[in-house]
C-alpha cells in the first residue's frame, strides 16, 4: 500500500491515498500503523478519499462536506474516528498538492466537521477557515498531578481548554485526563495553556485517542478561544512543543495558520503490522 508521512508542528501523520475508496480501514490497522515501534508511526491517518467514493452518510454537520471533492477521514492513533483535526486538514492539504490532486492555491476539504476552506499560502504556511467556535461553559479534568478547571469548547471535536498559571512544561500529562462523562459524553482533547506575551499563548495538549502530541490545531483554537473575551475578536500566536501557529478568531469563527510538510513517501506491508 501507498503512503505518505507528514507533519504539521510536529503533529504527524500517516497519509492513505485511497481515491475511490477501496480500503477497508479497521481500527486495529490505524494502530498498528501509528505503532512507533512496530508500524510507521504517527499521532493519525488520513485517509484520502473521493467524497463520492465515501462508504459513510454525511449529515448533520458533515453535510456541507459533500460539496468537496476531497474527503479528510480522519482516525486517531488508537484506531477511533475523529471529527476534524487542525494540523492534519493543513497536512492533507499539502499532499494533495504536491500530489497535483488540486490545482488551485485555495480549495475545500470535507470533514466531518464540514467543508473547511484551506489556502496554499505565499510564505508556505496553510490557513484553514476552521468554522465555528462553540463556548460550551465550564468543566474540568484530573490530571496526574491534580485538577484542571477551563473551557468546554467545540471546535467540530470537542476540547476542555485550561489556563494554568505555571509554566505549562510543569504539567503532568503522562497521564490520561479524567473528564466527567456528564460534561463529555465522547471525550475530549485537554488543553492547557498560559499567556506568556500579549497576544502569545504556550500550550500543551493531551488528544483523545492519542495520549500527548507535539501540536494540535483544533486545540490550539480552542485554547486561543478560551484566552479571549467572550465577545471579543482577537488574533493569537500559540507556541507548542513542535513548533507555533496563528489563529485569528473573528465572528465566533477561527483561521488557523501554520506549515504542513510531507516528510516521506513509500510502500507499507499492511500483511505485516501486528
Ligand atoms: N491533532 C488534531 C486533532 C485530532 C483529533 C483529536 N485527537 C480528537 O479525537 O478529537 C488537530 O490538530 O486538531
Amino acid at each position: 500500500m501507498r503512503f505518505a508521512k507528514g507533519h504539521g508542528t510536529e503533529n504527524d501523520f500517516v497519509i492513505l491515498p485511497d481515491p475511490d475508496g477501496e480500503l477497508d480501514l479497521d481500527a486495529a490497522t490505524v494502530a498498528a500503523l501509528c505503532d512507533r515501534r512496530a508500524g510507521l508511526g504517527a499521532d493519525g491517518v488520513l485517509r484520502v478519499v473521493r467524497t463520492k467514493a465515501l462508504d459513510e452518510p454525511l449529515t448533520g454537520e458533515a453535510a456541507t462536506a459533500q460539496r468537496c471533492e476531497w474527503f479528510m477521514d480522519y482516525r486517531n492513533a488508537d484506531g477511533s474516528v475523529a471529527e476534524m483535526c487542525g494540523n492534519g486538514v493543513r497536512v492533507f492539504a499539502r499532499y494533495l498538492q504536491e500530489a497535483g490532486l488540486v490545482g488551485a492555491a485555495a480549495f475545500e476539504v470535507g470533514t466531518r466537521a464540514g467543508a473547511r476552506h484551506v489556502v496554499l499560502e505565499p510564505d508556505g504556511n496553510i490557513t484553514v477557515d476552521m468554522g465555528p467556535v462553540r463556548i460550551l461553559g465550564p468543566g474540568s479534568a484530573r490530571l496526574a498531578d491534580g485538577p484542571v478547571h477551563g473551557t468546554r469548547i467545540s471546535v467540530g471535536n470537542p476540547h476542555l481548554a485550561c489556563r494554568v498559571a505555571r509554566p505549562v512544561a510543569e504539567v503532568d500529562l503522562s497521564a490520561p485526563p479524567l473528564l466527567r462523562a456528564e460534561e463529555f459524553p465522547q471525550g475530549a482533547n485537554v488543553e492547557v495553556f498560559r499567556e506568556v506575551a500579549s497576544g502569545v499563548l504556550e500550550m500543551r495538549v493531551y488528544e483523545r485517542g492519542a495520549a500527548e502530541t507535539r501540536s494540535c490545531g483544533t486545540g490550539i483554537v480552542a485554547a486561543a478561544a478560551a484566552a479571549t473575551p467572550p465577545g471579543e475578536d482577537a488574533r493569537w500566536t500559540v507556541r507548542v512543543p513542535g513548533g507555533e501557529c496563528t489563529v485569528v478568531l473573528e465572528s465566533g469563527a477561527a483561521r488557523l495558520s501554520g506549515p504542513a510538510v510531507i516528510v516521506a513517501e513509500g510502500d507499507v506491508r499492511l500483511s505485516a503490522l501486528r
